[in-house]
């Protein structure tokens, strides 16, 4: 059986930013989406990134790019779909992913998200601040359900994953899922790193 692919979760706004792509700032000499996909590739079996508009922007990481099926901005969900489509034609059973603007999640989400979703193939990070719904683990089989539910016009990824019974991975660290929403964050990460 393949391993999961990994997919970085870039089909936000980034309104909080002011518009683009969180994930091509830089951060420490940088861009964000390469600290994302160096420390989610070693974990992975084979790396896309989920986009909207023009994927040539992203040329320089040689990396496949998928769009949103969903129309509207339907939110995260909308790139776990797009994402497990992608992973069915390439006969992946599951996919991790991870959301683009947060470059320090842990270096072993996947082995702790396969473990907590050792029952139902479906499980979500948390940390001591609460779920961490961008970063989980998705099976394929699930993806017509998903999509059923995104026509149904759900978009809060909890209520589907908990009616899914996902399991739960727990991470000791907030810090680990510090995410760049808005300038004054970018600085913030400066700091941390
Ligand atoms: N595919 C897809 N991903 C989304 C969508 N909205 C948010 N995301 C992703 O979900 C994660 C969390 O997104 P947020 O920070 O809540 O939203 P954002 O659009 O990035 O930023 P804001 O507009 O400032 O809220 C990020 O990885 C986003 O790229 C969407 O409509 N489609």
């Amino acid at each position: 059986m393949k391993q999961p692919l990994g997919v970085i979760l870039a089909g936000g706004q980034a309104t909080r930013m002011g518009g683009g792509d969180k994930c091509l700032l830089t951060l420490g000499g940088m861009p964000i989406l390469k600290r994302v996909l160096d420390r989610l590739e070693p974990q992975t079996d084979g790396v896309i990134l989920n986009a909207n508009g023009d994927a040539t922007r992203f040329a320089d990481y040689n990396i496949a790019v998928v769009a949103d099926s969903i129309t509207g901005f339907a939110g995260p969900l909308s790139g776990v779909l797009a994402g497990l489509d992608h992973a069915a034609q390439l006969g992946h059973t599951h996919i991790i992913t991870a959301a683009a603007d947060t470059p320090f999640f842990p270096c072993d989400l996947t082995p702790q998200l396969l473990l907590a979703g050792e029952t139902n193939g479906l499980a979500l990070a948390a940390s001591p601040s609460g779920r961490q719904p961008t970063f989980g683990l998705w099976p394929v089989a699930l993806r017509d359900d998903l999509r059923a539910a995104l026509d149904d016009g759900l978009r809060k990824v909890v209520m589907w994953t908990q009616k899914h019974n996902a399991g739960t991975a727990e991470f000791p660290d907030d810090a680990a899922f510090f995410n760049v929403n808005t300038p004054e964050d970018l600085q913030k990460a400066e700091t941390m790193l």
